[in-house]
């Protein structure tokens, strides 16, 4: 398994925001994480990639204990967080060079061209962050969680705000990053979700309501659509 999650949970103050999920996920799938607002997607995914420390439970990527080995973790991760926190006043391939330099990555200039071809940044690789679309800046968030070539992908609402075009590219590169990856997207877009995920976790108040592949989930609510079985677990 490269995601084995168990009993994790966080609290802040009185309130459980993540109380005692368990799930795994293996490599060559893609898992839609989705839950309503304040649900705890977002929580879950920064203890999966070490930047909040659980309060109870643990969480191995790889084998690897998020909490004890962190920086083996950090390795094995890429992040895309929700709302793409970026370095405005850096150049594209700046930025891609610095974040590649923290990864100690050898030919370094190469890996940089490669995942600007596979991002699809070409035509605006030489422009600072700041100055870049939002669909843009979200391909150089892409960018950024891939350069190092990790085995497990986690992106926090990789596609939200993205026009028809931008959401079809960043969404066929999910799926073949997929492919030889696991991946864990949290998305609000039901579409998206059938689009793209083989298995799917429903979290709702802290706490997973289903947890299934995306063929088990629909027979096993015959006649109803994602959105449907979403409302119908999470309200
Ligand atoms: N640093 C924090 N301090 C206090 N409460 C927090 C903190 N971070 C998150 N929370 C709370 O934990 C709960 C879960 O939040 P989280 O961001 O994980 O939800 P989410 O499922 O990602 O929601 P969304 O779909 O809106 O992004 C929310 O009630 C939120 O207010």
């Amino acid at each position: 398994m490269s995601i084995s999650v168990k009993a994790l949970t966080k609290h802040f103050g009185q309130q459980k925001a993540v109380d005692g999920i368990s799930f795994e996920a293996k490599p060559g799938q893609i898992l839609g994480f989705l839950g309503p607002n304040g649900a705890g997607k977002s929580t879950t995914m920064k203890m999966l990639t070490g930047y909040l420390s659980p309060s109870a439970g643990e969480a191995e990527i790889c084998g690897k204990n998020v909490v004890s080995e962190p920086l083996q973790v950090k390795s094995l991760i890429g992040y895309l967080p929700e709302n793409t926190p970026l370095y405005n006043e850096m150049y594209v391939r700046e930025f891609l060079g610095f974040v590649g330099q923290l990864y100690h990555i050898d030919d370094l200039d190469q890996r940089v061209r490669e995942v600007i071809a596979m991002v699809g940044l070409g035509p605006e690789q030489h422009k600072k962050i700041g100055m870049l679309s939002k669909g843009y800046k979200q391909r150089v968030g892409l960018a950024q969680a891939i350069i190092h070539d990790p085995q497990v992908l986690i992106l926090d609402e990789p596609t939200s705000g993205l026009d028809p075009n931008q959401l079809a590219d960043i969404r066929k590169l999910i799926k073949d990053l997929g492919k030889n990856k696991t991946v864990i997207l949290s998305t609000h877009i039901m579409q998206e979700v059938e689009a793209l995920c083989d298995d799917v976790i429903i979290i709702s108040k802290g706490q997973i309501v289903a947890n299934a592949t995306m063929a088990d989930l629909k027979s096993q609510n015959a006649g109803q659509t994602l959105e449907e079985i979403f409302r119908k677990l999470t309200s």
